[in-house]
């Protein structure tokens, strides 16, 4: 299938008219995802936020436990001195687990280890700053329920109050060759290969927004805000398109790896309502690949996203769209503070520590 090449370089280019929607996505002063991951080796899919940081692990990362939000430290350092592999690293004899040659290796190599001279010199070692852990929220939900208005207010919110650097991106897209990938599905060049190709086709380009953009980003301690995710390949691929839920638990194994979502903010609003807001903003524009659906495929969408935030009540939050654009927000808001509470508290503590 022939992909049509993008007119304007993909990070810069303007979502159709969403008013209040994300317009430019690139945050101030990002460099072009193209030239800033030129050469880059891409990240392995299994890299998460285990891999944050000064320090690194090769393989597969450490985050632990179930999906639920990760406002607690980074993951790296709870699972990076546990485990059986790094048992012999610990022994309080200096090392070499059970093994007696083993320890005596350890204790051998720790009695002549050369003390580095600027310790000799009595400076200080020096300590590689690690930064926080990055936070990943994403949106979801139907057409026209309100996910880039809302974008744009939180990413506005958290600037203000986090101190932190906030990335706003979107999917399908986010990525030069994401974008791309995007134009074809949207105009529904996919559409006669069925929902598996459509979904192979929204994993790629998840692939590519993962590596070129969402990680570097969470490895740097930023706050993603990603409109749509791969709630939205269950949701739409799956329970609406009636793709087999098995195959899109083991796509996004592959593509997502530990990089799920800390958060996830579910816009509920019933389809006839969102699909009337869709066509308002559209104008005279045709609707696109999936606004173009029957209703009844709208109304499966809204069940699939419904249950995927019952299934996940620690990451996921039933947010009601259908109330005013401040309204909506303030719910937002309420539910980020109180599950990502760190946010707001590291920037009161740095502001204090400024005075
Ligand atoms: N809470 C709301 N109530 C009424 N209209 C809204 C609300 N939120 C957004 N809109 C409008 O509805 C349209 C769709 O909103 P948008 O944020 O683009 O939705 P989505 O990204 O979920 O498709 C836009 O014209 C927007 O201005
Ligand atoms: C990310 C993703 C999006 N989609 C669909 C949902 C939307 O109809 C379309 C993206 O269009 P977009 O205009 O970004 O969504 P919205 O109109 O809600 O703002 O792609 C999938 O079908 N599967 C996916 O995995």
């Amino acid at each position: 299938m022939g992909l049509p090449r993008l007119r304007a370089a993909p990070g810069l280019q303007r979502r159709r008219d969403r008013g209040g929607g994300l317009g430019l996505r690139r945050r101030e002063g990002q460099r072009d995802p193209r030239g800033q991951e030129a050469g880059a080796p891409p990240a392995a899919a299994g890299l998460g936020r285990a891999d944050l940081g000064a320090c690194r692990l090769p393989g597969a990362a450490h985050r632990t436990g179930g999906a639920g939000p990760r406002d607690r430290p980074p993951a790296h350092h709870a699972g990076r001195h546990r485990g059986p592999r790094s048992a012999p690293l610990r022994g309080r004899d200096g090392g070499g687990g059970h093994d007696p040659a083993a320890r005596a290796r350890c204790r051998a190599r720790g009695r002549h280890r050369p003390v580095p001279a600027r310790l000799r010199q009595g400076q200080q070692p020096l300590v590689k700053a690690v930064p926080p852990a990055g936070v990943f929220i994403t949106f979801e939900g139907g057409e026209g329920a309100g996910k880039s208005t809302q974008v744009a207010r939180l990413a506005r919110h958290l600037r203000e109050r986090s101190g932190r650097e906030v990335v706003s991106t979107r999917e399908p897209g986010g990525s030069a060759r994401a974008e791309e990938i995007r134009e074809a599905l949207l105009a529904g060049l996919a559409k006669p290969y069925g929902p598996f190709a459509e979904a192979l086709l929204f994993t790629a380009a998840r692939i590519d927004h993962l590596d070129r953009l969402i990680r570097p980003a969470l490895r740097r301690g930023e706050i993603v805000l990603c409109d749509r995710f791969a709630d939205s390949t269950r949701a739409y691929q799956g329970a609406a398109g009636g793709l087999d839920a098995r195959t899109v638990r083991a796509l996004e194994r592959v593509a997502v790896g530990e990089t799920r979502p800390d958060l996830t903010l579910i816009l509920d609003l019933p389809p006839e309502a969102g699909l009337a807001r869709a066509r308002a903003r559209a104008g005279e524009g045709a609707p696109d690949r999936f606004e173009a659906e029957a209703l009844g495929f709208h109304a499966r969408l809204r069940a699939g996203f419904r249950a995927i935030a019952e299934a996940e009540p620690d990451r996921c939050a039933l947010i009601d769209a259908a109330h005013e654009p401040d309204a909506v927000e303030a719910e937002i808001r309420a539910v980020v503070e109180a599950r990502l509470p760190s946010l707001f508290r590291n920037a009161t503590e740095s502001r204090h520590d400024a005075a």
